[in-house]
């Protein structure tokens, strides 16, 4: 990172600043939400930063092919890199800003947080690049690393998402995998009704369409619905529609009385399992993290679903012995690698391996099998994740299977009946079958006890 200081409000500079702490290691998402809070910024800014950083960082691996042979073996700073990255991203993606615009404004950004020097060394590379163009990616010839350097993935992701669906599958799906994510809310029915909610963000100005996804859930464009009144006064929730699936298919019945949330952090899903039961149902919302706890607390106040929701700080593969009560349902919305959550947080690619999933893999096996012992008779686990790798979702499933023959597997169900011709129980859900995040769901039933037959 540049050494010197700087304040500034300029959404290029705050992009190139949130970028290299990104690089870092920092959250694209918290480091975003951090800079917009901290900032003055105009909505147009806001969207301007978040469109260059998501852009930049989806992108990455294409723009560093682009800018290979102007910078040469030449040491550049970090930022330097993401000042450059980001301006082949204006050029490339962004139509509206023309050329010179662009290379004025970096050269600018450039001189704001670095030196004259620097900023002579980013013109030369620009009018380099505006000269000669930037090189064909059609020039790749072995297919699997053009393929990585067009769409910005590890050649080993690609690879393994080939051997699990094909490669025609697995080409339709990265074709969307870089689009914008889209901007999702679930209506908090215990507030309020879905035309209530229509009705709430329309006169803030906001454009709503019904999700085909998901029950009481739209998709919102015009601005962001976390800074509405109809958000502040718990009306809504932001959750993607494909997270919606895992709790429409828990079929939580009148007679379904006691719920165990396994990992429940943030509460997106213990807040929505909240409001589809009744007064005298208790929900406990388990998670690790202490500090993740007071997040469920304080989205379930917001959303006035406190009642119900019963948090503790508890490690899931500590159930068995830790908790004695059995649960009608459980739900096990799983730590995971996140593969499916490409488009929200771009930065996954770079930072996840294979050793990485395999690990998971492990402990969601672990909890799966721990939590399975406080199922009550006839009473049922949902297992998600928001992967597409099969390492975490089927084989983990299979391997619960064999070694729990009390359990079978169910078809999952969801309330508007999405792929209903699959030949599969589990339902997967893959970032281009509906422009969702990807999520995986399957539904294990345990049986009735032979004592109690
Ligand atoms: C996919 S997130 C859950 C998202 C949540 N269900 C929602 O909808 O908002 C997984 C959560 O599992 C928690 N976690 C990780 N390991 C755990 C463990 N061994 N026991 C309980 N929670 C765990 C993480 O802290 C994280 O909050």
């Amino acid at each position: 990172m540049s050494d010197k200081r700087v304040y500034s409000d300029n959404p290029r500079v705050l992009a190139v600043q949130t970028l290299a702490k990104i690089k870092n290691g920092a959250y694209s998402n918290l480091q975003l939400n951090q800079v917009i809070k901290q900032h003055q910024l105009s909505e147009a800014d806001k969207r301007l930063l978040t469109t260059l950083v998501y852009g930049v960082i989806q992108h990455r691996m294409t723009f560093e092919y682009w800018l290979a042979p102007f910078v040469g073996d030449k040491k550049i700073d970090a930022w330097v890199r993401e000042l450059l990255y980001s301006a082949i991203f204006q050029m490339k993606f962004l139509d509206k800003i023309p050329e010179h615009a662009i290379f004025n404004e970096s050269i600018e950004v450039a001189k704001i947080l670095g030196h004259v020097g620097t900023g002579k060394y980013v013109t030369a590379i620009l009018h380099n690049i505006g000269r000669q163009g930037l090189r064909n990616i059609s020039e790749i010839k072995e297919p699997i690393q053009r393929l990585s350097i067009e769409r910005s993935l590890p050649i080993w992701l690609i690879e393994t998402l080939i051997s699990q669906n094909g490669e025609e599958a697995t080409r339709a799906m990265l074709e969307t995998i870089n689009d914008a994510p889209k901007q999702s809310i679930r209506v908090n029915t215990t507030l309020a009704s879905d035309e209530e909610v229509e009705q709430a963000l329309a006169a803030e100005k906001f454009t709503t369409v019904k999700s085909r996804v998901a029950a009481h859930a739209y998709i919102v464009s015009g601005g962001h619905v976390a800074s509405s009144k109809a958000f502040h006064d718990g009306l809504l929730t932001l959750q993607d529609e494909s997270a919606m699936l895992p709790v429409e298919s828990m079929r939580l019945t009148e007679n379904v009385k006691t719920i165990l949330d396994a990992a429940a952090a943030p509460g997106g899903k213990t807040t929505q399992i909240a409001q589809s039961v009744g007064e005298n149902v208790t929900i406990t919302a388990l998670d690790i993290h202490e500090h993740k706890i007071k997040l469920i607390q304080s989205n379930a106040e917001r959303l006035h679903v406190t009642e119900k929701i019963r948090t503790r700080v508890l490690d899931a593969r500590k159930v068995p012995t830790e908790i004695e009560q059995k649960f009608d349902r459980i739900l096990v919305d799983a730590p995971c690698s996140g593969f499916g959550l490409l488009r929200r947080k771009p930065e996954i690619r770079y930072d996840k391996t294979l050793t990485d999933v395999e690990n998971l893999a492990h402990l969601q096996f672990e909890i799966l099998d721990s939590v399975s012992q406080n199922v009550t008779d006839n009473g049922m686990i949902v297992y998600s994740t928001c992967t597409i790798l099969r390492q975490e979702n089927d084989d983990v499933i299979t391997k619960f299977l064999l070694k729990h023959s009390d359990f079978e597997l169910v078809p999952t169900q969801t309330s508007k009946n999405l792929k209903p011709n699959r030949s599969e129980d589990v339902l997967h859900v893959y970032p281009n079958d509906y422009q969702t995040d990807g999520f995986f769901v399957a539904t294990l039933q345990k049986k009735m006890s032979t004592d109690n037959v």
